[in-house]
């Protein structure tokens, strides 16, 4: 009899010890909040950093006067263009002036920045990496993303542009993390990355529920793919979309399609801009995405016994 009892208070321990080690983990992680707001910037950034800065800094407060907590900034947000010895000049490893002076202005207006995508220097070499930052409200790092995906066309012909991102750039040789964040866990991507749905799927299947494409469509592609693509990848994901965007012509060799747009899970457009540049602010709403995965909840329907 004694040993019974002692048989199952060991038991409950276990499950005691269990439920609490499993009570820890999730309080050390970031129980996000079911609404927010978040601001999603849209710019013609040019080749002079101080210009797109001081124009970045004045929608940063505008979009946080308006209650965001999260600012999205395109690709390229800080320079844009340039001749070849611009370019060498303006890189910068991430410890660097350029994104300590982000940091500045994610503490100053209270919000996290998702910086789109900026010129990483790499030591040693003549390239550099597309990097996505996220910094949250004290200014930190939370999270670095080098862009996988390299942009190549040959469009000249027909209407568009060529373009090599590989003869300045490095791809990045890592998945993104999924960022637990007060907005939910966030999947950063970059541009090109949109029309990858592996990339984005791997992402949700580790948990995210906010995808980024911070972006420089250009003018021919982003009229023909580029709300298909964003919707497209928000319907099959069930997740919010948050795609700021580059718009109007930067030099006389390079414009961009703009459009900046969220997209919601069910894959209405819940925020959207033309192809001006500017801001808006618009509300991500958790309850609503449990509410359109459990009305029809493909992510767990997949067939990964057969596929
Ligand atoms: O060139 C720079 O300085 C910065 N990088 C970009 O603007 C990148 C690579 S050229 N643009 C894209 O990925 C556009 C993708 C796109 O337009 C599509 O997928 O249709």
């Amino acid at each position: 009899m004694a040993l019974t009892i002692y048989f199952f208070s060991s038991i409950n321990l276990q499950l005691l010890m269990k439920a609490s080690t499993q009570l820890h983990s999730l309080s050390s992680q970031i129980a996000p909040s079911r609404k927010s707001t978040i601001g999603v910037i849209q710019l013609c950034s040019i080749n002079d950093i101080e210009v797109n800065y001081s124009k970045i800094a004045s929608f940063v407060k505008d979009c946080a006067n308006k209650g965001a907590q999260l600012v999205c900034l395109p690709e390229n947000f800080a320079f844009m263009g340039g001749t070849p010895e611009e370019m060498e000049k303006i890189k910068e490893p991430v410890e660097g002036p350029l994104i300590k002076r982000y940091a500045h202005l994610a503490v100053e207006n209270g919000v996290w920045l998702s910086l789109g995508g900026y010129q990483e220097a790499i030591e040693g070499s003549t390239k550099r990496y597309n990097t996505h930052i996220i910094i949250n409200d004290k200014g930190e790092i939370v999270n670095k993303y080098k862009k996988l995906h390299l942009f190549e066309v040959q469009m000249a012909q027909a209407g568009g542009l060529n373009l090599s991102e590989s003869t300045f750039c490095e791809p990045g040789m890592e998945l993104p993390k999924v960022i637990q964040s007060p907005f939910g866990p966030l999947g950063p991507m970059i541009c090109y990355d949109l029309r990858f749905p592996e990339l984005a799927r791997s992402l949700v299947t580790r948990g995210a529920q906010l995808l980024f494409y911070p972006s420089a469509f250009t003018v021919k592609t982003g009229s023909a793919h580029w709300e298909l693509l964003l919707r497209t990848r928000a319907v099959e994901n069930q997740c919010y979309v948050i795609a700021s965007a580059q718009t109007g012509q930067h030099n006389e060799k390079r414009a961009s399609y703009g459009h900046s747009m969220v997209v919601d899970p069910w894959g209405d457009i819940i925020g959207q801009m033309s192809d001006k540049e500017g801001f808006f602010v618009c509300e991500i709403d958790l309850d609503y995405l449990d509410k359109v995965r459990g009305n029809m909840a493909c992510l767990t329907h997949m067939r990964k016994d057969i596929l």
